[in-house]
């Protein structure tokens, strides 16, 4: 078995030739986010191991089937970039990596918080240069604060543990209520509700079809001002523009996104020589009281190790015929 291993990073490779020892498949590691453009490169590969941007459109998944590949293997929890009808179609088997840390995400979703709030960014800046006025470091005890948590799955209830940790009230939306998240003490709500009541707002939902920029200027209108919103799920959950207007009129009071609706070809990359095209990113990073991380929420050691062990696993079951739990369809 040969996997053609795209957007293949120096901590990947670190990963997954260390977990590689008990499973023993030939990987070939290509640094190149897969797209339309350099498909070619995985001809003859029966695995293509994906990440969350590269594109498995329709017109990518035909030329890989024409290339020979069979399975899928997509090293990340999220799928949206992939067309599972196209590649059901096509006799493709797709696996994903449905739980590998939910505490990585958590715990760097709840950093984002106490940075912005306590604005540490700003902190680092100024003591770096001697200058340890307090002026503009204000922040806000957590203890007490209500906090909404949308999407309820494994990352949320991480989350979620952590916040009622710190004494804030946790009210959460998500349409298929997890009932160990309400033996917790927390009230589900309508989003409609939960939005005015809320001094930070933290997404863990999917990108699905029926939420593309659930956060936009209607929802941001809604939101009690000077709310922080987090996003850590995937980009395109939030309408980045809505957000911009709403921090300038002061509605947004900070936000923190590790994810960005148009990160690919931007995250995971050294742009440091570059000119950054997108205005919107570039606004946005402008704002003192926004912080970007570049998708790295997943980024621990334990989330690394899960995530090799359980992609070489799916693979392996699937070439072997295995049963997969991770099968996607
Ligand atoms: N930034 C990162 O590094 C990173 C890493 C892993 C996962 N993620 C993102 O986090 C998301 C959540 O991961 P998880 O492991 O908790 O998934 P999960 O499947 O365990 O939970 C997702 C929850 O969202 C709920 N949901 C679905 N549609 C919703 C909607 N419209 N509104 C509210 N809730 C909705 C589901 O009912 C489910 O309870 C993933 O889909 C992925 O996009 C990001």
């Amino acid at each position: 078995m040969r996997i053609g291993f795209f957007s293949a990073k120096p901590y990947d490779i670190v990963h997954f030739n260390r977990t590689n020892q008990q499973f023993n498949v030939d990987i070939e590691y290509f640094d190149y986010r897969l797209c339309m453009q350099n498909v070619k490169l995985a001809e003859g590969y029966e695995v293509v191991c994906a990440f969350v941007n590269d594109s498995l459109c329709e017109e990518v998944l035909v030329e890989l089937a024409k290339g020979g590949a069979k399975i899928i293997a997509m090293r990340c929890a999220g799928f949206n970039n992939v067309d599972l009808i196209a590649a059901e179609r096509l006799g493709m088997k797709v696996v994903n990596v449905p739980a590998y840390s939910p505490e990585s995400v958590a715990e760097h979703s709840v950093a984002l918080m106490l940075t912005l709030n306590r604005k540490i960014h700003k902190a680092y800046q100024r003591t770096r240069d001697a200058n340890f006025a307090l002026s503009g470091l204000v922040g806000f005890n957590m203890f007490g604060k209500t906090v909404g948590v949308i999407g309820t799955g494994k990352i949320g209830v991480a989350t979620i543990k952590i916040l009622l940790g710190f004494g804030c009230k946790v009210i959460a939306y998500d349409p298929y209520p997890n009932q160990a998240v309400t033996d917790l003490g927390v009230e589900y709500v309508d989003l409609d509700v939960l939005y005015p009541l809320c001094d930070i707002i933290s997404l863990h939902c999917p990108l699905t079809q029926d939420n593309h920029h659930l956060l936009n200027q209607t929802s941001f209108k809604k939101m009690k001002p000077g709310v922080m919103v987090i996003n850590t799920s995937r980009g395109g959950l939030l309408n980045a523009f809505d957000a911009m207007e709403a921090l300038k009129d002061g509605h947004i009071g900070s936000l923190g996104l590790d994810v960005y609706e148009n990160e690919k070809g931007l995250f995971f990359e050294d742009k440091s020589s570059e000119i950054i095209q997108d205005d919107v990113f570039r606004r946005l990073s402008a704002c003192h009281n926004v912080i970007f991380t570049g998708h790295q929420a997943f980024l621990t050691d334990e989330a690394l190790n899960a995530i090799a062990s359980t992609t070489l696993m799916n693979v392996t079951q699937l070439m072997s015929g295995e049963v997969c739990d991770n099968e996607l369809f």
